[in-house]
């Protein structure tokens, strides 16, 4: 597998309106989307666009949301993924499971409305890893 672009740094927060407030009045972000809820990933997300990257902002959505135990270690919250992307998430799954690594899950739809995948920090350098199809407009 070649390392594709980084698509997104995930930040968990216990108040999205709290964090934009943040990233708009100390980091001086312009652009903010709305937040808006996945219930199926369990959170709720908010993106802060940097010139090169998007920050994610993850708050907890739902009593099984995946980043409850993070924010019970992290209350204040704190960075919590990277993500990559890749042009076939299927390729990407089978590459990371043939170096034994654990991916979480099978493929479904992210934020940006294409599949994405996680694999564990314990196999990926202590960093929860989102791997991220790219979206079709965005490809070279
Ligand atoms: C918005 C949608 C989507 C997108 O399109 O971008 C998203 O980004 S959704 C983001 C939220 N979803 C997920 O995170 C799904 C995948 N995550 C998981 O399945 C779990 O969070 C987890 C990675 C399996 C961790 O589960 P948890 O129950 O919280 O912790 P454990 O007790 O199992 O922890 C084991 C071990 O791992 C360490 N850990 C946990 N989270 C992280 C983290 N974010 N970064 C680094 N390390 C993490 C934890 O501290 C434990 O370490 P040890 O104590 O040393 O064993
Ligand atoms: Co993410």
């Amino acid at each position: 597998m070649k390392l594709g672009r980084l698509n997104h740094v995930g930040v968990a927060t216990p108040s999205i309106a709290a964090s934009i407030a943040y990233y708009r009045d100390v980091m001086g972000a312009e652009t903010i989307g709305e937040p808006f809820d996945l219930p199926a990933q369990g959170v709720t997300v908010c993106f802060v666009d940097a010139p090169n990257v998007q920050v994610e902002l993850i708050e907890p959505l739902g009593e099984n949301s995946p980043i409850h135990g993070f924010l019970a270690k992290n209350p204040a919250g704190g960075q919590h993924h990277m993500c990559y992307e890749v042009p076939d998430i299927h390729e990407a799954r089978a590459w990371f499971e043939r170096q034994g690594a654990k991916v979480l899950g099978e493929p479904r739809i992210g934020a940006h409305g294409t599949p994405i995948f996680f694999v564990h920090p314990r196999d990926m350098n202590g960093v929860l890893t989102e791997i991220m199809e790219t979206p079709h407009g965005d490809r070279h």
